[in-house]
């Protein structure tokens, strides 16, 4: 098992330079750092290439997480869009590949966060969901890349909200490198029991996103994480668990993940890291690795 940390937990905007964050998460003893791919298609060749160099040189790991617009949903309706989102996706990966990235993960499916001010159409949203991942996969593991599809809570998304439907979906899609990923945080809102949520999952669970109820580092909060800790274990999970902790307001990242409020008490960055240590330590002893 490997430990890494989303770097929006000290940024505001999805479009902060994540090149910074290499030296910064290798120093705080994490084995990995997940970058945001929405707008890798913006970095120059030389740009990831130092990057790459970085990681290589910091014995760290990157992975991806993304939640695509309206405008690249893939189960959209509207064909235009689908194709739109394709040959997004086929342009992300191509430049995600170039950081010696192997997963990718968030609500790949679909689109995020979603519009519920207009009807949602779950059936046919997952039908063309499906199918559109369907239609990255192959691209996706030429370049050795795992699609990993998180399973969110209702308020962020409708197409899958449970381990199960999770399961069932990525069955459907039926690609080797195509993986479910659960998130404690939504977790915590779906699932009646986070163990069965991860049995369910078992050998498909390709990546791990960890977070308290109210999304501050594992550790501060009220989640079972020895409960989390045992299941992984049995389902021998040994890929990513990232932990995913949103503490700051503002922003389009502060908007999209509704912090309302400032959940660390006016800490300073050094503080944070602080916290990100300790919460580190915590994870490896309780959930392993
Ligand atoms: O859990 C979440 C959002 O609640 C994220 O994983 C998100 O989908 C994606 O990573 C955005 O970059
Ligand atoms: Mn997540």
């Amino acid at each position: 098992m490997k430990h890494g940390i989303y770097y929006s937990y000290w940024e505001h905007e999805w479009s902060a330079k994540f090149g910074p964050y290499v030296e910064k998460v290798a120093k705080l003893g994490f084995d990995i750092i997940e970058v945001a791919a929405h707008h890798i298609n913006t970095y120059s060749d030389a740009e990831l290439r130092d990057i790459r160099q970085a990681a290589r040189d910091n014995n760290i790991i990157l992975t991806a997480g993304i939640g695509p617009t309206k405008e690249k949903n893939l189960s959209s309706p509207d064909a235009d869009v689908r194709k739109a989102g394709k040959a997004f996706f086929e342009q992300t990966l191509t430049n995600v590949a170039k950081l010696d990235i192997r997963s990718i993960g968030g609500a790949l499916h679909s689109y995020w966060p979603v519009d519920y001010s207009k009807p949602v159409d779950k059936v046919g949203d997952r039908a063309r969901g499906v199918e559109g991942i369907h239609g990255i996969a192959d691209f996706a593991n030429n370049l050795g890349i795992n699609l990993c599809i998180e399973v969110l809570n209702r308020f962020e998304n409708h197409v899958l909200n449970t381990a199960a439907e999770g399961v069932a979906f990525v069955t459907d899609v039926g690609k080797p490198n195509v993986k479910v990923m659960l998130d404690t945080f939504h977790m915590n809102i779906e699932e009646d029991s986070f163990g069965d949520a991860i049995r369910t999952a078992g050998p498909l669970l390709g990546h791990f996103h960890t977070g308290e109820n109210n999304r501050r580092v594992p550790g501060k909060g009220n989640l079972p994480w020895h409960e989390i800790g045992a299941a992984l274990r049995e389902i021998n999970y040994t890929g990513a668990v990232v932990m995913e902790p949103f503490v700051k307001t503002g922003g389009t990242i502060g908007s999209d993940i509704r912090v309302w409020r400032d959940l660390t008490n006016g800490a300073n960055e050094a503080q944070m890291d602080e916290d990100a240590r300790n919460s580190l330590a915590f994870s490896r002893f309780v959930l392993g690795g």
